[in-house]
């Protein structure tokens, strides 16, 4: 559906975005995994047509940005609303439902029913909380009948309800007519739900896969091996980032199947073990070396 090649773009002498590629099918949920500057919001800006990029070449259903048919395609949720705050919702919802000719009436309304705008559509845009303005800014974005939907950040200042409510929602939209989402992200959780991961770090592209993949490839799994005593443990040979305490071992492999290995190894040796899965997290300090929240 989308098919980036050699995307640049500079800020003086500085690279926001360094020569990435990008190939997102339709239906996907891609996330774009980074920290404050790292480049997503630039890249976001050039693939809605708001940037023009420095370099590289950007095809949607084999048209450009600069072409009107481009923006057809697209809904974008932006960090900062673009919605008047002295409106109501539904005045709101009304002038932005006239930019788009062709606004399916029941699809809108469906929307309105979906995110539960209704009970709020009287109230001025600045009287919302924030979870309320999410809602209808997604609402606004989807009433087009986007094929491609951007969303900057989406869940940030959002408590998990409200997260929850979004995705419920989007997850919908994705099965009932195949919207494609690009989100970006410092959630790990979201980033979790994707069906591709790119993950950006001072303008580069440093991973692209899926989050299955990822982990296979990055997460540290965890062994804890509770020994019998202090003496069988101080017996095992460890690696760099493996602990010893007392009588528990901490060892960090690679698979389940090491992790079998092991337990059978030291089976007639100790009490107990625990096997625990790696995180994005690790994935995002291996490729960066830096946390993500
Ligand atoms: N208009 C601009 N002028 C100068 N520098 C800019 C401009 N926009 C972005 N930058 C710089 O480009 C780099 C990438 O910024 P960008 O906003 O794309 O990062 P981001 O990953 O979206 O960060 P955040 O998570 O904070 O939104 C940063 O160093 C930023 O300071």
């Amino acid at each position: 559906m989308l098919k980036v090649k050699n995307l640049t773009k500079h800020f003086g002498s500085k690279v926001a975005v360094d020569n990435i590629d990008l190939t997102i099918k339709r239906g996907q949920l891609i996330a774009f995994l980074g920290h404050n500057g790292a480049g997503k919001s630039t890249t976001i800006n050039m693939l809605t047509g708001l940037l023009k990029p420095d370099a590289g070449s950007i095809s949607l259903e084999g048209h450009q940005p600069a072409e009107n048919q481009y923006t057809h395609y697209l809904g974008v949720v932006f960090q900062d609303s673009v919605l008047d705050k002295q409106l109501t919702v539904a005045k709101n919802l009304s002038i932005a439902s006239k930019l788009y000719k062709d606004c399916n009436k029941q699809f809108c309304e469906d929307l309105m029913q979906k995110f539960e705008i209704n009970a709020i559509k009287n109230q001025k845009y600045d009287s919302l909380s924030g979870g309320q303005r999410r809602r209808v800014d997604i609402v606004r974005s989807l009433l087009s009948q986007p094929e491609l939907l951007f969303l900057d950040e989406p869940s940030t200042g959002l408590d998990i309800q409200t997260r929850k409510k979004i995705w419920e929602v989007l997850d919908q939209l994705r099965q009932e007519y195949g919207l494609t989402i690009i989100l970006t992200t410092h959630y790990l959780e979201e980033a979790n739900q994707a069906d591709w991961v790119y993950v950006m770090d001072k303008g580069k592209i440093v991973a692209s896969d899926t989050v299955d993949n990822l982990k296979a490839k990055y997460a540290k799994n965890s062994l804890t091996l509770f020994f019998k005593d202090e003496s069988l443990a101080q017996s095992i040979p460890l690696n760099d980032n493996d602990q010893m305490s007392g009588k528990k071992v901490i060892v960090k492999i690679t698979s389940y199947q090491e992790a079998m290995q092991m337990i059978s190894r030291y089976q007639n040796d100790i009490y107990d073990f625990e096997y625990v899965h790696g995180t994005m997290d690790d994935i995002f300090i291996e490729l960066t070396g830096k946390e993500i929240k």
